[in-house]
């Protein structure tokens, strides 16, 4: 079994302070801006900015992104200092290698999971996504491709096959994660919806509750299956 600290959080969606203050206090590993118009936790560039700059060291900083082209990731690196990039929508494998080669920042690609072919989805980024973020599969009409507070099947994941590291994302909250955490082997966790207490709109508390409820779980020593 790995120690309870081995676990790492993403709080995603942050947009205020106190949010920020309570995922960095709490001990997560990375906090998530989202630039998505269409998501209740988008961040006008200005607004990352002065968030990013509130960040401490050691706190990574993730923009997530669904479908940006070029001009879309300039606007934001050119003012905002992020670490990573999580790209959650229909990027290609050569458009996530494209877009790491143009910024220099390691990628995160986001795959929905419904069955054990879009888990099988993971292999055609390998050597190419730095992370998976594996979460709930959306609606073909959805109007955002994530943040919906929906989970998948977590008995897919048995399945799967990757060197990898990779992020349980999908409805997770205080009361789930550590089961979560114990069923799937998952040793990185992501969470939006379930640490606010109305849509787009984060509780210090719930972010609190949900890192100590994490760090609290005990993962499998190996949640790498086969190559
Ligand atoms: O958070 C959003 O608004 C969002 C918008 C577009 C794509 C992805 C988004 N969020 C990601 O989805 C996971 C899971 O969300 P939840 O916990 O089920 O609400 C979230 O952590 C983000 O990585």
């Amino acid at each position: 079994m790995s120690k309870a600290t081995d676990i790492k959080v993403k709080i995603c969606g942050i947009r205020t302070p106190a949010a920020l203050a309570a995922a960095a206090e709490g001990g997560a590993a990375f906090v998530g801006f989202v630039f998505h118009p269409a998501s209740p936790r988008h961040l006008a560039v200005e607004e990352a900015r002065t968030l990013a700059a509130e960040a401490p060291a050691g706190l990574a900083k993730v923009g997530l992104f669904v479908d940006p082209d070029d001009a879309a990731l300039d606007a934001v690196l050119s003012r905002v200092p992020l670490d990573i990039l999580q790209l959650h929508g229909a990027e290609s494998p050569a458009r996530v290698a494209e877009i790491k080669a143009r910024t220099g920042l390691p990628a995160i690609k986001a795959l929905g999971v419904a069955t054990a072919d879009d888990l099988a989805r993971a292999r055609d980024f390998a050597g190419v996504a730095d992370m998976f973020l594996f979460d709930a599969k959306p609606a073909p009409d959805a109007a955002v491709p994530g943040g919906t507070g929906l989970a998948f099947d977590w008995t897919l994941l048995a399945g799967l096959r990757t060197r990898t590291p990779w992020f349980l994302a999908g409805g997770l909250t205080p009361q789930n994660v550590a089961e979560a955490i114990d069923r799937t082997g998952a040793r990185m966790v992501d969470v939006s919806s379930g640490v606010e207490r109305s849509r787009g709109l984060k509780d210090p508390a719930l972010i609190h509750a949900f890192l100590k409820a994490a760090r609290g779980a005990r993962a499998p020593a190996e949640n790498v299956h086969g190559q």
